[in-house]
């Protein structure tokens, strides 16, 4: 331990016992190596990935054929996108499901939701067995609607029990899942189904948020008759009543809608087949399993398609290997359908945990999640920083008022969690847990820099490297120095790649034009590839720390890569102002929300920082507090640091999965067009206009006269 080493602010009390160290273990034995560290298995998960990756498979009782070795191409690099386990036949929904032959009694899933005065419907617990008997049904009908293999299902609603379902149920015949949450507008939506072309859709009624209905029914005939292919069928689940609001009335809408495009069900007719167990259709390991859509906020949104096996065998080797989630624990991640964390939380099922579903606000009573976690004995939460730092401004003192007695790990994502939270958390929320601060995202649908049970949580950084993930960044190993994120050998979530896939993967594929195949695959390469090594490039900036305590090195994540600041050749991360100011002495002030970018000056040679605030309803920026975001910056980082300007905006513009968009945002305030930013993929696109005149008076007042990005 050096003098610059942070805090180790906690540690598993027995290393040794946990999933990962025992494989370790084994695979020492078995290949007469000698893993002593984390960082050794690390190191060797990631020099013999087809061998790693088998020994999970086996570890994990994977259900299905893994076929003969070799498992991969091991000189294959990212960019060649191999084939993993070529051989492999297996059924992701079977092994989700796996655990009611054992077990049929246990909870599989608890189904729960925000409530509002006149709609309160109690928990449904769904046992292992009921759960195979929900999906047989809804895979009956399914096959009844004639989906196959490739074939497209999609889901718009809340997340709810029917979700879980529709999902297991179109796995399980092969067919790819895709679903929006409840909460994107109609033209976000229309927008995907446009690109994957749906077979079916399956799609709520409405759901509660803030405590008012949200109707989707209205919305229906819009998203009908945008579609250039409706849906053949479309299934509509109660899942707020018809008597609560005439403006959703199934019965309504099923007598009043006759487009004679697609077929109209309610889901309690739709499921209306004998329970009993579904017939589970073994596909390729690199078969596609479901589409997610980026959060990229121009051209049309990324449909990125995950292969079936990847997502099975990485999903156990993080919840299970570095996890120790197993059967006995209640897993609730906090998501909603339109977020990569959705099948994070789903995934959980295959390891015999039970999952706990919420579908609401989590902050507008800011008791719910906490309260979730006492009632129903949760010992997995996983939430997002942004809500860690909410409820530290509204709701601190947690652990006084919540006994959390079986919560043992916190996981947060979405954004990188500022140290002063991961104090808050242990001192304000339960000492004794692992706190794992967790990065992937939506282009590997996983988890690749995240916890492990078996090593300590240092203060501000996320534990480690995950196994089997050659993770660096472009500062190599110069370790301690900020890069870009890169994955330097190939790793099994990789994308298969973008929607429209090669034909080989296309089952009705003949109406798809060569063209459009061509350039999803053209951008899917350019997304992600951009040096002569094919290394993987995530998009973060990233500071990977010297190994501690055999860590395979802490990571601290800075912010996305192509947002990095460079004042004065000071290169840093927006993350590194954020974390200063998500901070509740902030919050106490009025700040609400931050956003950082580069404005650039001297003719593109220079840039300077300007920080847009935005304040609490009646708060303003007043002089007092402009000053003490000068002074915490200038002490907590660096006279550097300290943004050039500091304006006051009404409202900074988030993605609908609730990310800062700081690069388009530097393009607009640059001068590029605002028509370059897709308003679909924003949950309040209005505000950009406001960012086009504070970019024109900046620039103008810099002497800046060419806009100096398109
Ligand atoms: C795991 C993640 O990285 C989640 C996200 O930020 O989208």
């Amino acid at each position: 331990m050096t003098s610059t080493d942070p805090e180790q602010l906690w540690a598993p009390a027995n290393p040794e016992s946990t999933q990962s160290a025992k494989l370790a273990a084994h695979v020492s034995q078995k290949y007469g190596v000698q893993l002593s560290t984390y960082e050794d298995f690390w190191r060797w998960s990631c020099a013999n990935r087809g061998d790693f990756w088998s020994e999970v498979w086996d570890w994990e009782g994977v259900i299905g054929d893994k076929g003969p070795a070799p498992y991969v191409d091991e000189s294959a690099r990212p960019k060649d996108n191999p084939k993993w386990f070529p051989n492999a036949r297996l059924n992701w929904a079977e092994n989700q499901l796996r655990n009611a032959a054992a077990h049929p009694a246990d909870v599989a899933i608890i189904d729960t939701c925000e409530h509002t005065s006149d709609f309160k419907p109690a928990p449904r617990e769904v046992s292992q067995k009921e759960l195979v008997g929900l999906v047989a049904q809804a895979q009956a009908g399914m096959k009844a609607a004639g989906v196959q293999k490739g074939h497209r299902v999609a889901y718009w609603g809340g997340n709810r029990l029917e979700a879980a379902v529709t999902l297991l149920a179109t796995t399980s015949l092969g067919a790819i899942f895709s679903s929006a949450a409840a909460d994107f507008g109609v033209d976000g939506v229309i927008e995907r189904l446009e690109q994957i072309k749906p077979h079916l859709l399956v799609v709520s009624n409405g759901c509660v948020y803030n405590q008012k209905h949200h109707p989707l029914l209205p919305l229906l005939p819009r998203l009908f008759t945008s579609l250039s292919h409706p849906p053949a069928n479309t299934v509509i689940i109660n899942h707020l009543p018809d008597e609560l609001d005439d403006k959703v009335s199934v019965s309504q809408f099923l007598e009043g809608w006759h487009d004679g495009h697609t077929k109209l069900h309610r889901w309690a007719d739709f499921v209306n087949h004998p329970a009993g167990v579904p017939t589970y259709e073994r596909i390729g390991f690199n078969d596609p399993i479901w589409i997610l859509f980026s959060s990229g906020t121009t051209g049309k949104p990324k449909a990125i398609v995950h292969r079936c096996g990847g997502m099975l065998i990485d999903a156990l080797r993080e919840h299970h290997i570095q996890g120790d989630i197993s059967r006995g624990d209640v897993f609730f991640q906090y998501t909603t359908t339109g977020w990569m964390m959705y099948q994070y939380l789903i995934a959980g099922l295959a390891t015999g945990a039970t999952v706990l579903l919420y579908d609401g606000s989590p902050l507008k009573d800011p008791a719910t999640c906490w309260n979730l976690i006492d009632a129903h004995g949760v010992s997995i939460f996983g939430t997002s920083a942004k809500y860690i730092e909410m409820v530290s401004k509204v709701y601190p003192d947690v652990g006084k008022k919540h006994a959390l007695a079986r919560l043992r790990q916190i996981l947060s994502t979405g954004s990188p969690l500022a140290a002063d939270l991961f104090d808050y958390v242990y001192a304000n929320i339960k000492q004794d847990l692992l706190l794992g601060s967790v990065s992937g995202g939506t282009d590997i649908c996983s988890v690749f820099a995240g916890r492990c049970t078996a090593l300590p949580v240092y203060r501000g950084e996320i534990q480690c490297r995950q196994l089997g993930f050659y993770l660096d960044s472009t500062s190599s190993d110069a370790h301690e120095i900020p890069g870009e994120l890169i994955v330097r050998e190939a790793f099994p979530i990789e994308p298969v790649g973008f929607w429209p896939l090669p034909r080989e993967y296309l089952p009705d594929g003949q109406n798809i034009a060569q063209a459009d195949i061509d350039a999803a695959q053209a951008r899917f390469l350019d997304s992600y590839f951009k040096d002569d090594a094919g290394n993987w490039y995530h998009g973060d900036f990233v500071k990977i720390t010297r190994s501690r305590a055999g860590n395979s090195g802490g990571l601290v994540f800075l912010g996305r890569s192509d947002g990095v600041l460079n004042p004065q050749g000071i290169r840093f991360g927006p993350m590194d102002i954020y974390s200063v100011l998500e901070n509740p002495a902030f919050a106490a002030r009025g700040i609400e929300e931050t956003l950082v970018v580069g404005l650039l000056v001297d003719g593109g040679n220079d840039e300077k920082v300007i920080l847009f605030v935005k304040m609490y309803d009646g708060k303003a920026l007043d002089d007092e507090c402009l000053k003490l975001i000068k002074t915490s910056i200038r002490s907590a980082r660096s006279a550097r640091h300290v943004p050039a300007r500091i304006v006051q905006v009404s409202d900074i513009p988030m993605t609908l999965t609730g990310k800062k968009i700081e690069v388009p945002i530097r393009k607009v305030i640059n001068g590029a067009p605002v028509a370059a930013i897709n308003p679909a993929t924003l949950r309040n696109p209005a505000c950009l206009q406001e960012y086009v005149g504070l970019g024109e008076a900046m620039r103008a007042e810099e002497g800046v006269l060419v806009p100096l990005l398109q």
